[in-house]
This record gives C-alpha cells, sequence and structure tokens, in this order.
C-alpha cells in the first residue's frame, strides 16, 4: 500500500470531493464518523472529554467529533486555539454546528489555558497535515501545557506539530500522543523510531477516499500489508519434490556463536526450503547435526572460525552467511572469496556485514542485483555510514541501494526494505517482544529459504520480512513480549505461514 506526502493527501481529498461530488464537510463528516468509531471502542461515555482544536480542518475534524461524541452522551469540552476569524470553512460550518449545551471556550491568550484534572482524555486536533512551520506562540504554549499534563492524549491524523512527510526542524514542540488516528493511509512520520513518543500507537480509520486517485499516484514510499505479501506465497505441487525448493548453502556459526546457525538454519527448514547444507567451524559439527538434523553438515578445516568456502558452492541456489561467524581474520578472507567467486544470490547478515563494511574494497565487491542485506541499524550505520535522523537515514538506504544494485532490509519497529530501484517499503508486522538476540538469525534463514525457493529478492524480502514479524505476533499471544526468544518465532513460524495461506478475513 502507498504511502502519500501531505501535498499527496490533498489531492486525494479534492480528487475524492470532485469524483463523489460531495461538499467537503462531507468528507471532514466522514473522516469525524471513522475516528469518534475508534474512540468509542477504546473510550466509555463515562470519560470526560477535553477536546484542543486549531483554526484548520484538523481543528474542524475536533468540532464534528465533538458533536458526535456529545450525541454518543460522552461529556465534551471543546477549546478552540487561537483566532477564529482565520478559521478554515469547514471548521466554522462545524462550529455553527455544535450543539447549544457544548459550549466551546476560546483560548486567546496564555491564561485562557484550561487545568485538566488528573487523567484526562484529551483529543488533540491542533494540526494536522496542513502543518506547514513549527508551532509558536500560544500553540506551542499549549502544547507543552498537554504533554506535562499526564493527559491520555488522542490525536487526529496526525500529532500537532510533526511534519507528515519531512524532518520537523531542529528543538520544536511536538504533542506528545499516546495514540494517533490517521485517515485512511498512514504518514511517513508514523513510521520512523524518532518519532515513537510523539505518534504513540498509531491506528488507520478508512473515510473512503478515491481508489482511483490513490491507484494511480506516483510514490516510491510503501508500506506491507497482509494484501500485499499474500498473494506472493508460492502453492507447492502435488507431483513436487524437494529438488523443486532449492538447495540453500548456509555459512554460520563459530565458537560459543553455534547457537545463531542452529537459528537460522531451523527457521531456513520451517520456511520451506527444499535441502539445506550448512558449512561451519569444525567445533559446530555436533552441535549442528544433533539441533538440525534436517540438514547436511560441512566441516571447515578451522575449529574455530568460518575460513573457507565448502567445494562445489555453484550447485547451490543461494547463500546465506554471517549468523555467528565472528569478525576473525581468517572469516575476512572468506568473506572476500565469497564475493568474488559466488555467481548465486547471497543474503548476508551480522558480522558478514560488519567484515564488508570494514573494507572498501569488499564494498565495491558487492555483486549487483544479487544481494540482500540484513542489517540492525548499528550494522547500517557501519555500512553506509551515520546519519543525523531518520529520513537521512532513509535516504542513505535508497542511495546504497542504489549504488550497490542490492536489497537492505533495515530492521527495527517498522523494518525498512531499500530496492535498487529507490523504492523503500515499511513492515507492519511485529512487535517489541522480538527485540531480543538471535531473531535476526531467524530472519535470515527465513529469507535465503524464499530465495532458495526462487521468490525474486524483492518478494523475498517483503515476504519474508512480514512472515517474520507474524511469526512474532502470533508468540506475543501465547508466550507474551517479556518471554519471547528467537526459538518462540521459529516454533511460530509454521502458524504465520498457515494464516498467510488462508483467505484474507
Ligand atoms: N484527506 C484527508 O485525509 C482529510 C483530512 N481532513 C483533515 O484536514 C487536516 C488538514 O487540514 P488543513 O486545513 O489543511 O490543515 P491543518 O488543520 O493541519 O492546519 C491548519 C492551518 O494552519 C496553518 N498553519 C500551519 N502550520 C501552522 C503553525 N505552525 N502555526 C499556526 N498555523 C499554522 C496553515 O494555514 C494550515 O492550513 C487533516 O490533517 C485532517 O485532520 C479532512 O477533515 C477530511 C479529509
Ligand atoms: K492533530
Amino acid at each position: 500500500m502507498k504511502i502519500l506526502t501531505a501535498a499527496q493527501t490533498r489531492e486525494a481529498d479534492a480528487y475524492t470531493i470532485q469524483e463523489e461530488g460531495i461538499p467537503s464537510v462531507d468528507l471532514m463528516e466522514r473522516a469525524a464518523k471513522a475516528f469518534t468509531g475508534w474512540f468509542e471502542n477504546k473510550f466509555q461515555p463515562s470519560e470526560e472529554v477535553f477536546i484542543f482544536c486549531g483554526p484548520g480542518n484538523n481543528g474542524g475534524d475536533g468540532l464534528a467529533v465533538a458533536r458526535l461524541l456529545h450525541q454518543r452522551h460522552y461529556r465534551v469540552q471543546v477549546y478552540i486555539v487561537g483566532d477564529t476569524a482565520k478559521a478554515s470553512a469547514d471548521f466554522k460550518t462545524n462550529l455553527e454546528r455544535l450543539p447549544e449545551d457544548v459550549k466551546p471556550q476560546e483560548v486567546k491568550e496564555e491564561q485562557d489555558i484550561p487545568e485538566l484534572p488528573l487523567c484526562a482524555c484529551v483529543i488533540d486536533a491542533l494540526f494536522g497535515t496542513g502543518l506547514t512551520r513549527p508551532v509558536t506562540g500560544l500553540y506551542e504554549e499549549v502544547v507543552e501545557q498537554l504533554n506535562n499534563s499526564g493527559a491520555c492524549i488522542i490525536a487526529v491524523d496526525m500529532p500537532s506539530g510533526l511534519y507528515t512527510d519531512s524532518q520537523t526542524p531542529e528543538g520544536s514542540t511536538i504533542i506528545k500522543a499516546d495514540y494517533t488516528v490517521t485517515f485512511q493511509l498512514p504518514k511517513l512520520a508514523l513510521f520512523l523510531p524518532q518519532h515513537e513518543e510523539h505518534v504513540g500507537e498509531w491506528h488507520l480509520v478508512p473515510i473512503g477516499l478515491s481508489e482511483r486517485y490513490i491507484a494511480g499516484v506516483k510514490t516510491d514510499i510503501c508500506y506491507t500489508t497482509r494484501q500485499d505479501v499474500q498473494h506472493l506465497l508460492k502453492h507447492r505441487k502435488k507431483f513436487s519434490h524437494k529438488g523443486l525448493y532449492g538447495h540453500a548453502l548456509l555459512l554460520g556459526g563459530g565458537y560459543g556463536k553455534m547457537g545463531a546457525a542452529v537459528l537460522a538454519a531451523k527457521s531456513c527448514l520451517r520456511s520451506g526450503v527444499g535441502l539445506l547444507t550448512i558449512h561451519a567451524p569444525a567445533a559446530g559439527y555436533t552441535v549442528l547435526q544433533t539441533a538440525v538434523p534436517e540438514a547436511m553438515t560441512l566441516t571447515d578445516p578451522n575449529r574455530r572460525h568460518l575460513s573457507e568456502l565448502p567445494e562445489e558452492t555453484e550447485k547451490f541456489n543461494v547463500i546465506g552467511v554471517g549468523p555467528g561467524i565472528g569478525t576473525a581474520p581468517p572469516t575476512k578472507t572468506a568473506i572476500g572469496q565469497l564475493l568474488a567467486t559466488a555467481t548465486q544470490p547471497l543474503v548476508i547478515d551480522a558480522d558478514a556485514i560488519n567484515i564488508i563494511a570494514g573494507s572498501e574494497r569488499l564494498k565495491e565487491q558487492i555483486p549487483e542485483n544479487r544481494v540482500i542485506f540484513t542489517p540492525h541499524p548499528k550494522e547500517f550505520e557501519r555500512l553506509a555510514g551515520k546519519t543525523a535522523n531518520d529520513y537521512e537515514r532513509l535516504q542513505r538506504l535508497r542511495e546504497f541501494c542504489h549504488t550497490h544494485q542490492c536489497y537492505i532490509t533495515l530492521k527495527g519497529s517498522h523494518t525498512a526494505i531499500g530496492t535498487p530501484n529507490g523504492n523503500i517499503f515499511f513492515n507492519t508486522t511485529g512487535n517489541p517482544g522480538m527485540a531480543t538476540g538471535g531473531t535476526g538469525d531467524v530472519l535470515t534463514g527465513i529469507i535465503t529459504a524464499l530465495v532458495a525457493q526462487q521468490y525474486n529478492l524483492e518478494e523475498a524480502c517483503l515476504l519474508g520480512v512480514y512472515v517474520h514479524g507474524l511469526a512474532g505476533d502470533m508468540a506475543l499471544r501465547t508466550v507474551g513480549a517479556i518471554s519471547m526468544t528467537a526459538t518462540d518465532l521459529i516454533d511460530h513460524l509454521p502458524k504465520a505461514f498457515l494464516c498467510l495461506q488462508q483467505p484474507m478475513p
């Protein structure tokens, strides 16, 4: 699904109004109804609700929400911040539509800002996608007081003060929402880790923006939903045999880190690979043969470190490399040999990334259109350099993928997948329980298996990252976030794949 800029969102808005021949205030009503529907599911009518409205259409949404909540027997207090003379037309219409017993209070100067009761429920409708500069003056004062009030804040469309699709200037004051209920499509800012304390938990509510506009609009940033990945899943033919599902080679493990290879191997097998061979330092032989009996194990002449490639590497459909390998000098040599000689796709993770990151010569040898890197943010920084903020990091992701014609899954709460042609896809599955050792090794195993099965590299990244997060979400329900381990992800992979094989609910 596409992520639109603020300007495109405005266009979608205008297009919808024209296509349906409706007045814009009707679209605002739809937005307000969608927001109210979400709100009612979350908060009881016994709750007193304080609604802060700015001068634009975000404020207009706030006024319409106030009316709808009032109709549903919530006690609402409306505050209009700033000068209503400058308010948008739809704001004014909704101000007139407020029932008489909802008496909006004007906040024209600092003294007018109300003291809120402890644990108040606040709806932030100050600014949305129309924000064009940092909030200052009275607005800034309101935002600061709301942030310091301890209230539960629900932002309408966007947390006020946060830019929709570009870096908010350093030091700006921004609402710290507990929830952001955004209209139709998520905005880029909602995916970025640096905005976590402002966005809180975000939810989408549909408002019926023109499907035709959304289908036609050009964007290079998307987010992956179940709908997007489900149709990628290949079905197994009745008369199939293991030879049809690829033979993967996993280069992994090191003395004291054999577990990483075990995790990658197990997840690879749980993701449908036909055959798996592991090449590991000799010390790992018994561990691997015992822990992963389905895989074949080859041993490196070096007992503790990976030091060379096995013979006949050309027979493998894909090579996954990195989990547990360390950065010892013989391993660096082996990685150099791999980049120079391998002819098949490579899934490169962990210390294999660090080794390449540390050598300009190796970076130059990254084969084009054949590599998927799976770094966490620190590994990405080593590979592509430091950046000042998340927007710069996305730009760096784009540039690196373009320069080296490679794919990168930059792991995080919303893993960002960069492709050689400059597209970025944010993942939407996963949870904080997955922030634990070994979950990255599991992702390497999954993606390696998918490439072995002839998914193209983009499909393998999108599907692999999605199903990895889905397994995590399923594990969350059975073991919870605190107890979750990488092994739990592997244990839930079958359910996750099964779920994707079911028709969409
Ligand atoms: N398509 C949709 O998703 C729909 C969205 N709706 C809601 O409309 C807002 C966007 O409304 P808009 O009037 O364009 O902008 P804002 O309300 O965000 O801002 C108001 C206005 O204020 C001025 N301004 C900008 N920055 C500042 C600032 N820092 N200080 C003071 N004033 C500022 C500027 O002139 C803005 O125009 C969207 O988020 C949704 O909530 C519709 O209701 C339905 C369709
Ligand atoms: K808002």
